[in-house]
């Protein structure tokens, strides 16, 4: 069995989404469209589709919505409105059921997108009671408690619906499958790993030069499409709607479709919809314990599975590594500084009054490696902040080459090659290395030179963290199992892949042993002689002795010596504040 689904992951997504819709078909055949079994399995076709729209929403972008059930019968009314009461065809009704939902997300989306998880949960079922009572009082449109019946599937505008009895169960088959398919098209795509870095580590996604907000958006509005277009599918499958069919639960039982199913994994909401249809109707036999069979057969399944049946949410990207397995060596050039890259004039910043910047100014030059250190709380995390625009400066400015940097967004200076990594990395864990390097490859044509170099410092990173780019089943593997030194190799490999200009990199060494500090020095080294201008804040000062053309001591602050690492012992002023010697 775990052979089997092995395999029918590692098939295409196209294919699985025919396979998807083949299966769906078989079974409608052997049970009869019409028969009860028939509409039992359509039942779960049209659930799913929902659910696999939830899991882009709650999934992939982490969004807690407890309102897709809005969405659903936003797209069963509109569906049913322009089917029952002006005979559109049915396909151009569909269609249009899931634009609405497409439309109605993207506007709950925009307001909710900057909220936290709590906020918009509160909004979504916010969503769903305002919709239920809608459907009751605008009964001039939806009939009201009575609801639309004659939903009818037509061909074309007023003809006559349709003889065949396959017509609503082929479209809801062939419709399943391709949700399926979008639905891993979207993961797969570099919108899909940009909304799952988003979802796992927001400041590391802002650093590679991911929007938050617009990932957040594009999920609410995709979900409630699917939502929309599944409660279209519904509208027609029922041939009659009325609000009982869309109450607060049905928001309820798609978000643990998707949690049981497996949130963010691409199987899961089918396995969700297909265990949640079909275990209340095999327990309907017993009505004095169904609810408590169904409640305590749910806690059994979270408790043995709590990542849901199917965990894995990491997915291929295709060719992401080839260009780092296949680079050829490329040698090295000596390391040359070159005109300045990075300027910081003059940057102050405070928290509530107390100065961690109070005026600090230093220059890197395209190739040069420039160490920042100080004692601790001395102001040199504050100051990759700055640079990285994760905090504005309250006075002064950030230059790189002619671009004034302060003010703008920590993604857009990303997108301009700063590039960094963290005192904790902060990596993705639902993504493998290669969905990593993918978000990161730079958007442009790099400087060939620095591209080929880059790829070989990617390839050597993970070699350090004992990574091999040719092992695919490595390289497609969640990180979230990795090692903390592994890690920090991912992080350095993901802020190298895109070709930055300038590389900050936050206590690099702290975790590595000996040999992988010196491994690392020399990538960075290479790095940097590829044109790279990098800043690094250490407190491992032989690493700085051997690696850095420039030393920038900072204390309470402010630049205390600016100078070579060799002079750095024999000044009294940094001896005393940094070393503790007086
Ligand atoms: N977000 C923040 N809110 C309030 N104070 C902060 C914030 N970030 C930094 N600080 C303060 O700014 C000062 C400088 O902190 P910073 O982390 O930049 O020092 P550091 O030199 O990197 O220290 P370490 O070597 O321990 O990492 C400290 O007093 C710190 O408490």
């Amino acid at each position: 069995m775990r052979a089997t689904i092995q395999k029918l992951r590692q098939l295409p997504a196209s294919l699985q989404g025919l396979l998807l819709t083949a299966v769906a078909l078989l079974v409608l055949l052997a049970s009869g469209p019409q028969s009860y079994n028939g509409y039992v399995i359509q039942l779960i076709c049209v659930y799913a589709v929902a659910a696999l729209g939830l899991n882009i929403t709650t999934g992939f972008a982490g969004a807690l919505s407890l309102g897709q059930g809005a969405a659903f019968a936003l797209g069963a009314y509109v569906t049913a409105v322009l089917a029952g009461t002006y005979e559109w065809p049915f396909w151009l009704a569909l269609l249009l059921g899931a634009v609405s939902g497409l439309v109605a997300g993207a506007a709950t989306g925009f307001p909710a997108g900057r909220l936290g998880v709590i906020g918009l949960a509160m909004i979504s079922l916010g969503l769903v009671l305002v919709v239920n009572d809608m459907l009751i009082q605008f009964r001039g449109v939806t009939g009201g408690m009575f609801g639309i019946s004659g939903i009818d599937a037509r061909l074309w505008f007023k003809s006559d619906p349709v003889d065949s009895l396959w017509v609503v169960p082929a479209a809801i088959a062939v419709v399943t499958g391709l949700c399926f398919w979008l639905h891993s098209r979207y993961r797969l795509s570099r919108l899909g790993q940009a909304t799952v870095a988003v979802r796992d580590e927001p400041i590391g996604a802002s650093a590679l030069g991911v929007s938050g907000y617009l990932t957040k958006v594009a999920a609410f509005a995709a979900g409630s499409a699917f939502a929309a277009l599944g409660g279209g599918l519904f509208a027609y499958l029922s041939a009659y709607i009325s609000p009982d069919a869309f109450s607060p639960n049905l928001s309820i039982l798609f978000l643990v479709m998707v949690v049981l199913g497996g949130s963010g994994s691409r199987l899961g909401p089918l396995a969700g919809a297909l265990i949640l249809v079909l275990v209340p109707l095999q327990l309907d036999e017993y009505p004095h314990v169904n609810t408590i069979v169904y409640g305590l057969l749910l806690i059994v399944l979270m408790r043995l599975r709590p990542r849901g049946l199917f965990s894995r949410s990491a997915a291929p990207a295709p060719k992401a590594l080839q260009h780092v397995t296949d680079a050829p060596a490329v040698p090295v050039p000596a390391r040359e500084s070159g005109e300045p890259v990075l300027t910081a004039h003059d940057v102050k910043r405070s928290f509530g009054g107390v100065y961690a910047l109070n005026g600090v100014s230093f220059t890197v030059h395209r190739g040069e490696i420039v160490g920042l250190i100080g004692p601790n709380g001395s102001g040199k995390t504050t100051m990759l902040n700055v640079v990285c625009g994760l905090y504005p400066p309250t006075s002064g400015r950030v230059v790189l080459q002619d671009t004034d940097l302060s003010g703008l967004s920590p993604e857009a200076i990303a997108r301009r090659g700063v590039a960094r990594t963290f005192q904790t990395p902060k990596t993705f864990p639902g993504m493998s290395i290669e969905e990593h390097l993918a978000l990161a490859a730079p958007a442009g044509e790099p400087d060939p030179e620095l591209l080929a170099a880059c790829r070989q410092a990617v390839r050597r990173l993970l070699e350090l963290g004992g990574l091999d780019p040719a092992d695919r089943a490595a390289m497609t593997r969640e990180s979230r199992a990795m090692s903390h030194g592994q890690l920090r190799f991912l992080e350095a490999a993901t802020a190298i892949s895109g070709c930055p200009r300038v590389l900050l990199l936050d206590e690099p060494a702290a975790g590595l042993s000996a040999s992988e500090i010196e491994g690392f020095e020399r990538v960075v080294a290479d790095v940097a002689a590829a044109g790279v201008a990098v800043v690094v804040v250490e407190h491992h000062l032989d690493m700085i002795g051997r690696l850095v053309d420039r030393v920038v001591v900072l204390d309470l602050g402010t630049v205390l010596w600016e100078g070579p690492p060799a002079e750095l012992h024999d000044v009294d002023s940094v001896r005393a504040a940094y070393m503790g010697v007086r």
